[in-house]
């Protein structure tokens, strides 16, 4: 593993990954992958998630290549120099802020959505100029076998590596030291994750999750509210971080609520959904237990259908669910929604509150204020309003958690910047060391004066009259260097008619 890491490292060191055309030219690489090899991608991503081909495409590989495309697009403008505003100190210096990639990136995927998880970052990581290391969720095994095939095919092969394995192997990895760790996974792995980078002082971005809440207001469409509900939550059969994890209301609202849920369930799959090519299954059979264990003195409103030998669980709804129990306990990371009763919107911020921050939060209502009012009053990675997981999908969002949902977000922009350093450049000339004399001892009331004017731009009336010819010398000085070729052309035309004048008054 050392090994490994030491070859990745050195590939950085050469400085190959740094050049813009080269980033550019591996993302274009990475496009051509995606594109050629789409049957491959899409058949291991089917046969770890039961997915078909559409979904796996609409899901993931169009995100994939919406990124790579926006970043081929934006890359020249997000690499270069940015010039930044100056004090009365260092007017005459050059000082700009100079993005660089960060060194070797430890990229660890989660199953659940087993190709973007690990290719969105990496298109960050070699945007932003880094050598990468890989390690795909081992669960998602299909997927992590055909990337650590292709990649190697397409892309620089020292630069950007897969690492495929379990926990051993995740552990051993973490011993390495990263110039950043880019972790996506579940909150109790990613303090694992954290503490490890800790020894090396390594900065992390961890990707999480939670449980995160969806409030129904009564002043709402239910029929659409209920249909989108619907799709965001028994997508990849509710193993999506992002998914509404449960259902905030009235009391009054929850048979309705289930009513058009279940019509929705059948008009997108069905009558018999196990025959749906759009619902999968879950991840293994500990997920399936654990899930199952959830449902264990609960209302089940809707579904609660399972079927061991498929890992399937029907599209399932609780009702009255006590805050109590076991299903409100921890993140569900499957299908079953439960509803939580509560007062008004009030109890609903109460209740968001008094809980871990979480990565999305979403809220229906026609009331604007309300909406409004819910997002000021409570905290999450992420908000829609009247629909839910589409934050996701706009990569000018910086996509993350907060507080126990994660820190450090990427998609777009955000990927480049979490994974490049934002170096300050302040370059000084070796001149005009009158001026540098202020800041050199022995100190002085008259020199701390001076540096209230230049960095505060606070002054002493007393000292108006120096302060108004100072700054007509910075123009004066700032004139200078602006027309220096001009004067200097002067200056040599005087001098040299001066120095005529005095050789023939001389001769004479
Ligand atoms: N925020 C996001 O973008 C996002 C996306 C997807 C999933 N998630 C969250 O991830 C969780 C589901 O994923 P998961 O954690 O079951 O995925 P997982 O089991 O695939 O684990 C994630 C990664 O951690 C590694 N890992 C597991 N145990 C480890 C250990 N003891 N030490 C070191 N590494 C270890 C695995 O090898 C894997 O690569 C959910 O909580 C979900 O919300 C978050
Ligand atoms: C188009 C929907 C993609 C959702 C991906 C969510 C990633 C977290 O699990």
């Amino acid at each position: 593993m050392e090994r490994e890491v030491q070859r990745v490292r050195q590939a950085f060191l050469s400085g190959r990954s740094r050049p813009l055309r080269f980033r550019l030219q591996q993302l274009e690489a990475l496009r051509r992958m995606v594109q050629e090899r789409e049957k491959d991608i899409l058949a291991a991503i089917a046969a770890d998630l039961c997915k078909s081909e559409l979904n796996a495409y609409s899901q993931e590989v169009i995100t994939v290549l919406g990124e790579i495309d926006f970043m081929l697009e934006n890359l020249p403008e997000w690499v270069t120099a940015k010039p930044v505003k100056k004090n009365l100190l260092t007017m005459m210096d050059e000082a700009y802020i100079q993005p660089q990639p960060l060194g070797v990136v430890l990229i660890i995927g989660a199953w659940n959505y087993p190709f973007v998880l690990i290719i969105q970052p990496l298109i960050g990581a070699i945007a932003a100029g880094n050598a990468v290391i890989i390690k795909p969720s081992e669960l998602s095994e299909n997927t992590a076998k055909t990337v650590a095939k292709l990649l190697p095919q397409y892309l620089d092969q020292d630069l950007y590596v897969v690492i495929n394995g379990g926990v051993e192997e995740t552990t051993e990895l973490l011993k390495q030291r990263f110039d950043h760790i880019f972790y996506t996974g579940n909150t109790a792995v990613g303090k694992i994750v954290m503490e490890a980078a800790a020894k090396h002082l390594t900065p992390v971005t961890l990707e999480l999750g939670g449980k995160s809440p969806c409030y129904i207001d009564k002043d709402c469409d239910l029929d659409i509210v209920c249909r989108r509900i619907t799709w965001g939550k028994y997508m990849n059969c509710g193993q999506t971080c992002i998914a509404p994890d449960y259902i905030l209301c009235e009391a009054s609202l929850q048979s309705q609520i289930v009513w058009k849920i279940k019509e929705t369930v059948k008009e997108f799959y069905g009558e018999n959904i196990k025959e749906s090519p759009d619902y999968e299954r879950i991840i293994n059979l500990r997920h399936f237990k654990r899930i199952l264990s959830l449902l264990e003195g609960q209302k089940i409103a809707l579904g609660g259908e399972t079927d061991e030998a498929t890992r399937y669980i029907a599209p399932t709804v609780l009702t009255d669910v006590d805050p109590k129990t076991k299903v409100m306990q921890e993140e569900i990371f499957g299908p079953v929604l439960p509803i939580v009763p509560v007062k008004n919107v009030d109890e609903a911020i109460d209740f968001i509150n008094e809980r871990e921050k979480p990565l999305a939060l979403y809220v229906f209502s026609h009331n604007h204020k309300l909406i409004k009012r819910m997002i000021d009053e409570t905290s999450s990675g992420g908000v829609t309003g009247n629909d839910v997981i589409m934050h996701f999908t706009l990569n000018s969002f910086p996509f993350g958690g907060v507080g126990s949902s994660g820190m450090g977000a990427y998609h777009g922009k955000h990927s480049f910047d979490t994974f490049s350093h934002q170096r300050p450049c302040l370059l000084k000339s070796l001149k005009r060391e009158g001026a540098n004399k202020l800041r050199y001892p022995p100190n002085s009331q008259s020199k701390v004066d001076w540096g209230k004017f230049f960095l505060l731009r606070r002054f002493n009336k007393e000292k108006l009259g120096l302060l108004v010819l100072t700054f007509l010398g910075i123009v004066a000085a700032v004139l200078v260097k602006k027309y220096q070729a001009v004067l200097r052309r002067k200056a040599l035309l005087i001098f040299l008619v001066v120095h005529r004048l005095r050789w023939s008054s001389k001769q004479r």
